[in-house]
């Protein structure tokens, strides 16, 4: 008995996209989603209670970051995750892996696990697969992800087929080392970087351990965009339709899309709440840097399409002057329309899938938005 199960309500018929229901121990989430990143236990700048009112249905945190601060038994003490940021709908935590490699400098990869320094303190530290499901356990989410190498961009053939092994022997470590199937659902995670016969024999592969779900990881790397929607075409075919599927570090406005055509259901990435807190912010004419002097006198909202609590109380003006003036307001009223704009994409499109007229309405958004300006 898994701790999840996928509905498939309706396959697209103008494409790969799917309408979903995803049932987990702390409620049920719509696909395709959004998942905003909350990697040290707070989405930044935002309250739950503003994370509800939003709309956002599913946070995500990091195995990484909770275990060098303030450590997972701590949270675990404090009776898991959900007690301890005061969240009751559902969280997926990373396995840390990713991280390792994207915050830590000294770092030494082996058979056994990761060596590495931590990059609060420069402390040493070993993460092995059954090390992290531990964390994860300890720290609750409902759905957790296995221990994998995030194989680098410019990795060559031999590396990325080792590196890709590697994974698939961690994969059968994490799940002998799961103690909570019931509660928590282990995804497996599919690598093979940019060699279509190493992504298939990964994909292959990592299914017939019969993981709850499957993540596609190894892509929002530095790759470009028409790289990793040819990667997608060729590993999503491999995942079971009755599981579902979640493309880690995706989330601009135009790769979602291509991510939902091609058959992904869960989406997570820092763009949204990162550029916020810098003064970008998405609008459906494109992205808008609010500190611009064009924006001094504008005395519009960031974008007089969205239904947000800042596009609705607040004008362009005003934002720029807490920009200007470096006020903590300015953050939290972006990170709360960049957060919005990408939830309420996701409900377009799961109402454009529902309706028949998904790649309309990408032409439609795409022509608004200025594709080119990603
Ligand atoms: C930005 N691009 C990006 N590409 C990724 C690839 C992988 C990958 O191949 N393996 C794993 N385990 N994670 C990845 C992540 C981190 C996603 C995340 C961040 C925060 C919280 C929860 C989850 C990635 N992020």
């Amino acid at each position: 008995m898994s701790a999840i199960r996928y509905e498939l309500i309706k396959q697209c018929k103008q494409s790969g996209a799917r309408l979903g229901k995803l049932h987990t121990p702390h409620g049920i989430i719509e696909t395709p989603i959004f998942m905003p990143v909350g990697t040290q236990a707070t989405v930044k700048a935002m309250t739950p209670e503003e994370l509800k009112e939003i709309g956002a249905q599913i946070i995500l945190s990091n195995t990484y970051h909770l275990y060098l601060r303030p450590g997972e038994r701590l949270v675990e003490r404090a009776g898991g995750l959900h007690e301890f940021m005061n969240w009751d709908r559902p969280i997926l935590t990373d396995s840390g892996g990713f991280q390792v490699f994207s915050l830590s400098d000294l770092r030494n990869i082996t058979e056994e696990g990761v060596t590495f320094r931590s990059h609060l303190d420069g402390s040493k530290h070993f993460i092995s697969p059954e090390k992290a499901i531990e964390i994860e356990n300890a720290l609750g989410a409902d759905i957790i992800m296995a221990f994998d190498e995030c194989t680098p961009y410019e990795a060559d053939y031999e590396y990325t087929k080792n590196s890709m092994e590697r994974t698939l022997r961690w994969a059968e470590r994490c799940k002998s080392a799961h103690k909570k199937p019931d509660k928590q659902a282990l995804f497996g995670i599919v690598q093979g970087g940019m060699f279509k016969d190493l992504r298939e024999i990964s994909a292959k592969e990592t299914v017939k351990m019969d993981f709850p779900g499957y993540a596609v990881g190894g892509l929002s790397i530095g790759e470009p965009k028409d790289i990793m929607y040819q990667v997608l075409d060729w590993t999503v075919p491999f995942l079971p339709e009755n599981k579902p599927r979640y493309l880690m570090g995706v989330g601009s406005p135009d790769a979602l899309l291509e991510g939902v055509i091609r058959g992904i259901d869960m989406f997570d990435c820092v763009l949204p709440t990162r550029i916020a807190r810098n003064g970008t912010v998405f609008t459906s004419k494109g992205k808008v840097v609010i500190k611009n002097a064009e924006h001094a006198e504008d005395f519009s909202p960031l974008d007089d399409e969205c239904d947000c609590y800042t596009c609705k109380n607040y004008s362009r003006a005003y934002i720029r002057h807490l920009f200007k003036a470096k006020e903590i307001l300015a953050a939290r009223l972006a990170t709360i329309h960049n957060l919005r704009f990408l939830l309420k994409l996701m409900e377009d499109i799961r109402r454009a899938i529902m309706e028949d007229s998904l790649l309309d309405f990408k032409e439609e958004f795409f022509k608004k938005y200025g594709y080119t300006q990603d």
